[in-house]
């Protein structure tokens, strides 16, 4: 088993070789439960040594995609297979990066292995279909190709599954890839580009290049050679992505926020609600694009649902995610701590009641880390920022209403349109969600969060730009459908 060694210095990934950034600088990648440890640093690249990716990564495309879907497949299951045996040691890399605890950082590494193999085995299923033609001589089909070089922006909530469910795809295809993670997770996502090189993958077809966003990843929309470009983080950011690829002609995929809600239904079995409205709203420390941020309950069964919820709350441990006791570890970086505090003193400012948490943590032990106390609101109003914005952080809005059509109006209230659950026994209730809910993930007694890897996902509204990721449907993006009619 390999370890995870702090305070290392890490490079870019570029044709095959590990290189350092030809701006000579590195910055450090600190740990959000003790800003005073270093995880390791990491290359503030500049726009050479992007640049230098997206040649290395042009050069081996030919090759790459002359690869048979299985040839290319083999490289995943490879991939795979090492990121099983380092499973312990990425899932540190993780935890000590981004502060997630460590059980939920092992669950997502090994949901990076089980996408790994799943789009490997992906290189043996049809590409396309046969249509008749209306020419009796003439066979037409459908084939698809790849993009060619693909550049994928991830952000640092998800690691590992997220550059992992853009690049498995991308790659099986057949196209070649520059990713560019977060650079507050650059380590975990130089543990993954060991695991593709122990894998044998071929040089120039998989790069890793470090930096800012604004100087890397705008670089990378904007880059002549990229042909399609997948972002996933803020609305704020995507929006400006898709802009730079649509002005080039470049395909793009921009998946973003969130404002999701749980609706509380009078015969739910509140226990059950209770539970995923925490898991839901407040593992990763709410910050999951899928994570609940609006509880709607129906006000018969408001009180006991909000006494049990805060009753639980109190028992929420916050810790180091690396420590066995902590259930919820800290926000992951200084900016999305702040951003937590401003929002829950605009929820005060705007009238809201805080019921729980509301500010840091007392505990002095925890004072080096940036941490935020579990909160809850209620009196919350659907014009208040805090019911309209996506957060991105441990905060629930508790929302009563008093029947299902209402309940499914406040859920809409939003410009976001990624996940919803509702819990109820009522099958009628359910269909109606399903039916009137506008969000790309409709989940009926489960939480909002928890996306299965075989399945379509992606938003709404302004969650998405309309595409989807994973499962099958990944194939829409990172190919072109190329029609072929044959005559003798
Ligand atoms: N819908 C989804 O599937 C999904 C999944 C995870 C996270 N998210 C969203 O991500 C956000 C949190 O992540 P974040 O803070 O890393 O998001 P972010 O938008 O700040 O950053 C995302 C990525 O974009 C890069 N970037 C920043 N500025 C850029 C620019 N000008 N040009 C190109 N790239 C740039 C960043 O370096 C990072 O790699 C939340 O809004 C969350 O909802 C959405
Ligand atoms: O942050 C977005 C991805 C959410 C996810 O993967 C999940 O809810 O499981």
């Amino acid at each position: 088993m390999t370890t995870f060694q702090v305070e290392q210095t890490y490079s870019n990934y570029i044709n095959g070789e590990w290189v350092k950034a030809t701006t000579g600088e590195t910055e450090p990648s600190i740990n959000p439960a003790n800003r005073k440890q270093v995880v390791g640093y990491v290359p503030t690249s500049g726009v050479e040594d992007l640049n230098q990716a997206v040649a290395a990564a042009k050069a081996a495309a030919k090759d790459w995609r002359r690869l048979t879907g299985a040839e290319r497949g083999n490289y995943l299951f490879q991939a795979a297979n090492v990121l099983e045996r380092r499973a312990d040691e990425v899932a540190e890399a993780m935890t000590r990066e981004m502060g997630k605890t460590l059980p939920e950082a092992k669950g997502e590494t090994m949901r990076g292995v089980a996408i790994l193999r799943y789009y490997a085995g992906e290189g043996m299923r049809k590409t396309g279909d046969v249509i008749p033609s209306t020419d009796s001589e003439a066979l037409m089909f459908t084939t698809r190709v790849p993009l060619g070089v693909v550049g994928v922006i991830a952000p640092w909530n998800f690691p590992v599954a997220i550059p992992i469910w853009k690049t498995a795809p991308a790659l099986i295809y057949g196209n070649t890839v520059v990713l560019k993670p977060a650079q507050e997770t650059a380590v975990t996502a130089a543990k993954i580009m060991e695991c593709f090189e122990e894998a044998g993958i071929p040089a120039g077809v998989l790069n890793l290049v470090c930096g800012r966003g604004s100087v890397i990843g705008n670089a990378l929309a904007e880059h002549p050679d990229v042909g399609g470009i997948t972002f996933t983080g803020s609305n704020e950011v995507g929006k400006r992505v898709g802009a730079a690829a649509l002005a080039r002609g470049a395909k793009y995929q921009l998946e973003m926020g969130g404002k999701n809600p749980i609706i509380i239904a009078a015969d739910a079995d509140l226990d059950l609600a209770v539970e995923a409205t925490i898991s839901g709203g407040l593992k990763s420390t709410g910050q999951k694009c899928t994570a609940t941020s609006k509880v709607i309950i129906e006000r018969k069964v408001y009180d006991v649902f909000k006494e049990k919820l805060l009753s639980q709350i109190q028992e929420i441990r916050l810790g180091d995610g690396m420590a066995s006791g902590s259930w919820m570890g800290p926000c992951a970086n200084e900016g999305q701590l702040n951003t937590v505090l401003s929002y829950i003193q605009k929820g005060q400012d705007e009238g809201a009641v805080l019921l729980a948490g509301g500010k840091r943590p007392d505990d002095p032990g925890l004072a080096e880390g940036f941490y935020v106390q579990p909160t809850v609101f209620e009196g919350v109003e659907s014009h208040m920022s805090i019911a309209r914005e996506e957060i991105f952080g441990p905060v629930l809005a508790l929302m009563p209403v008093d029947s299902l059509e209402e309940a499914i109006e406040v859920a809409n209230d939003t410009d976001y349109g990624l996940s919803a659950s509702i819990y109820t026994q009522n099958v009628g209730a359910m269909l109606s969600f399903i039916r009137d809910m506008d969000a790309g993930l409709v989940r009926i007694n489960a939480e909002t969060a928890g996306v299965e890897l075989q399945a379509p996902f992606g938003g709404m509204k302004m969650s998405s730009s309309h595409s989807r990721e994973q499962g099958q449907a990944a194939i829409e993006f990172f190919t072109a459908i190329k029609t072929v009619f044959v005559k003798s």
